[in-house]
């Protein structure tokens, strides 16, 4: 049976995802009062306090006010285990719910992109927009911005512990290094953070907010789009449902889809855009033929490794008595310091597997507590977390549609370890964790190691192991590739190939992963975006 449409009235774009990308979309675009704007977001408000206080983060993931909820299909490469692949259902998307942590990634993996014939996405190309939204808290310089609404903050504590991490990683020649974030991250250091005063700064924040007072722009939240309308290879619209009813809003100039990595495939299948076989399999009518849709997905997988330690204070003691806990809220009460301001992640390495390479490709998150996997209680003895991931997997997976129904979440099937250089990897990776932490400088805290646990030396036995603690640290990029090959879904304006009016704005566009965390390069994603579609390119 037909159901009643209603007719939301005309806009020049129609952004699909308040998240991370749409959020600077619909600031930029408004910045010119003639240019109307509707964007539409699936979550509702970031009004919520666990979005805010930093330590929420543990709070918002794996939580349905915040979270899309969805898992992995079981992973061959992870023993059969389905992950949870938490992504923001929120205003702010993913930024609401993350880390935090501020990274550009590495001058390469941009030179990389533009190699593959993507030009203007070089790393001297791209710095000019990582500095536009930049309020770094040291200031301007040559490869920081200041003034921006991207707020960049030092860390509000540090622990013993992870000074003695750094100390001891010199004894194997990692260095300090006082900056990730000028195209090279090799060394150590205490990450940056997109905090304020000890509060967390999403893209709904920095750029939504002050965006909100202008007449030109619309924001609908708690509305699902269902499909884009298109009409002879021109995307005219997008039709979407809220509150049960469905509605219909079109786009005189471009739609721009920006639901992230999982979703914006998604809603192009949905839409009759993609491989035909896939389409056809869920019974959807081939509008367009696009066979890299949902291809290409690339993630970073955490070997989360996790050393005991004595005389060494850490969050999972605190946090086990409640006299630690009421001192931990009553200091972020008064001070907004304290655990309760942390990203989880605090300290860094960036190391190479091999010291022939050029650049690190392994990143360590070294945590100052510790779990039998996320979401589980903290161990009830001291004890630090030493995360690390391989920055360029070779192994690829895909998104696609489970079904017709647009309710449904997608097949998610990263592959990881699927390639065998990524295996290989791997076991270098816990091999080298364990070697950092026989530093002399550590030896004070007797760091005993309690995963994967020293029985498993082989490399087939680590390998195993991995398999059964490794989980995603929650990097999905790839799904709608820049690109000029057959398997590239837009080209590098991020115009869908073969159809009018439509752009990707958002992780799914990368053509490679980047050799870091992903939210700051998607903030300058949508910056150049924006600016290509305000210069009409
Ligand atoms: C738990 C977690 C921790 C992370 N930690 C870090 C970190 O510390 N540092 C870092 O740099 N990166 C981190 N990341 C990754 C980073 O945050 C993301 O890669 C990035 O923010 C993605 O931006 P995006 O615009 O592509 O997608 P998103 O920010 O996910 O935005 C997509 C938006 O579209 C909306 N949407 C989706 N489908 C629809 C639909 N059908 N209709 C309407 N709206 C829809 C979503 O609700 C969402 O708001 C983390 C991610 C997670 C989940």
């Amino acid at each position: 049976m037909a159901e009643a449409l209603g007719v939301e009235g005309r806009y020049d774009y129609v952004i699909v995802g308040a998240g991370t990308a749409g959020c600077v979309l619909a600031n930029r675009l408004t910045e010119d009062p003639a240019t109307r704007v509707l964007l539409i977001e699936a979550g509702g408000s970031d009004n919520y306090h666990w979005v805010h206080i930093p330590v929420g983060y543990l709070y918002c993931i794996g939580n349905p006010r915040t979270d899309w909820m969805m898992k992995t299909v079981a992973e061959p490469g992870l023993n059969g285990r389905s992950l949870a692949y938490p992504r923001g259902k929120v205003l702010g998307g993913c930024t609401s719910v993350n880390g935090m942590i501020y990274m550009r990634g590495q001058a390469a993996d941009y030179d990389g992109w533009r190699q593959m014939g993507n030009a203007g996405w070089g790393w001297d190309d791209v710095l000019p927009y990582f500095r536009k939204s930049e309020d770094h808290y040291a200031g301007a310089g040559p490869m920081h911005g200041a003034g921006g609404e991207w707020k960049v903050a030092k860390q509000r504590l540090t622990w013993d512990i992870l000074r003695a991490v750094q100390e001891g990683a010199k004894e194997f020649g990692i260095m300090p290094r006082a900056d990730f974030n000028d195209g090279n991250n090799e060394g150590s250091g205490f990450f940056e953070v997109n905090q304020r005063n000890g509060v967390r700064w999403n893209a709904a924040k920095g750029f939504l907010r002050p965006a909100l007072r202008r007449p030109n722009l619309r924001v609908v939240t708690r509305a699902l789009t269902e499909r884009l309308i298109v009409e002879s290879r021109r995307v005219v619209g997008v039709r979407y449902r809220r509150h049960g009813k469905l509605y219909e809003v079109r786009a005189e100039a471009e739609v721009l889809l920006a639901a992230g990595a999982i979703n914006s495939p998604k809603i192009l299948e949905h839409s009759g855009i993609g491989q035909p076989d896939v389409l056809s399999n869920q019974g959807i009518e081939v509008v367009h033929d696009s066979p890299g849709v949902g291809e290409n997905l690339q993630d970073h997988l955490q070997i989360r490794t996790v050393f005991r330690v004595s005389g060494a204070k850490t969050l999972n003691t605190m946090f086990n008595s409640p006299f630690g806990k009421a001192r931990i809220a009553l200091q972020y009460a008064l001070t907004r310091s304290g655990p309760m301001s942390m990203a989880p992640s605090q300290f860094g390495l960036f190391t190479k597997s091999d010291p022939s390479m050029a650049t690190p490709d392994l990143e360590y998150h070294v945590q100052p507590l510790s779990t039998d996997k996320l979401g589980d209680p903290l161990h009830p003895y001291p004890a630090i977390t030493v995360s690390v991931c391989n920055l360029r997997p070779e192994s690829v997976g895909s998104v696609h549609a489970r079904s017709r129904d647009p309710n449904e979440q997608p097949d998610i099937r990263p592959n990881y370890l699927s390639a065998h250089r990524d295996r290989q990897v791997a076991v270098q990776a816990v091999r080298q964790a364990r070697q950092i932490m026989t530093a002399r400088e550590l030896a004070r805290y007797s760091p005993e190691e309690v995963l994967p646990g020293p029985a498993h030396s082989s490399d087939d036995a680590i390998l195993e192991q991995v398999g059964n603690i490794a989980t995603t640290i929650f990097h999905p990029v790839g799904t709608c590739k820049m690109g000029s090959d057959e398997r590239s879904v837009v080209s590098s304006d991020l115009r869908v190939h073969g159809l009018d009016r439509l752009r990707v704005v958002d992780a799914s566009i990368m053509p490679r992963i980047v050799s870091g965390n992903t939210a700051s390069p998607v903030v300058m994603i949508a910056e150049k975006a924006a600016d290509m579609i305000r210069k009409g390119a």
